[in-house]
């Protein structure tokens, strides 16, 4: 997947796909929200979800909610980029917008979990950026997940209990950032964010832009 994109010195550059990836309350979608804010050029994917909606959030912004029929007649017609089961409720990234943010340039963030991220990596590993965030303790996850005050006791035990697996995968990942402190570890995904953009081998535009440079030297 490539895009025909401008970074912001003006050279062409193809698009990343930049994945978040943490047990459920580490505060994945804090740091997204942050990002989107505050990098432009960075669009979020909208996931697909049969899981029901949480106070506060916006169909169509959060998630697209669909019922199970709807989820499995998207993923008959290839509608989706990858899919996964989490907590007993699917999960898919639709395929149409994040192939058309990349080619136009656009750099595309995807909240997902581990399932997801492998999925990705084996259809375009060059253009996956994975970061997965660890919670300082588990006392902190738990508080975490009781201050978010979204879900029921038992969907937090359920959350709680299933940490540990989706924590198992961290060495899959390219960076890994313990989020003790939102600011610094925004700070942390910035970073990853603004060097991953000034690769070499994605700036596709390079070869013209030094041969423009030499030839400014030259004459
Ligand atoms: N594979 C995959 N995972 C997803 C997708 N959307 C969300 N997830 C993951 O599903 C899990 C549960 O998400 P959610 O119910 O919003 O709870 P959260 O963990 O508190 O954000 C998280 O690990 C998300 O990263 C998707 O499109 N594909
Ligand atoms: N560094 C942090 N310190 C304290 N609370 C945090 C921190 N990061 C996130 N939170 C809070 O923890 C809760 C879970 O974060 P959220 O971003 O929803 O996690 P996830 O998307 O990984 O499930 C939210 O109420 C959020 O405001």
């Amino acid at each position: 997947m490539t895009s025909g994109g401008h970074g912001t010195d003006g050279v062409e550059r193809r698009g990343l796909m930049f994945v978040l990836s943490s047990p459920s309350g580490a505060g994945k979608t804090t740091l997204s929200r942050m990002l989107i804010d505050r990098m432009p050029g960075l669009k979020m994917s909208v996931s697909a979800t049969t899981r029901s909606m949480r106070p506060g959030e916006v169909n169509g912004k959060d998630y697209t909610f669909v019922d199970k029929a709807t989820f499995d007649a998207m993923v008959k017609a290839d509608e989706l980029l990858e899919w996964a089961t989490v907590f007993d409720n699917s999960y898919g990234t639709p395929r149409g917008p994040v192939e058309a943010a990349l080619s136009a340039g656009q750099d595309v963030l995807f909240d997902i979990d581990w399932q997801g991220t492998q999925q990705l990596k084996q259809k375009a590993r060059a253009d996956v950026v994975s970061v997965f965030i660890l919670p300082p303790s588990a006392s902190d996850l738990e508080k975490r997940l009781h201050s978010r005050a979204q879900d029921s006791d038992e969907v937090i035990r359920k959350r709680m209990s299933r940490a540990s697996d989706e924590m198992s995968h961290w060495a899959e990942y390219d960076y890994i950032v313990i989020n003790h402190n939102v600011d610094d570890a925004f700070a942390e995904v910035q970073s990853i964010l603004k060097a991953e953009r000034l690769k070499r081998e994605r700036q596709t535009g390079l070869v013209s832009f030094v041969r423009g440079l030499q030839g400014q030297l030259q004459g």
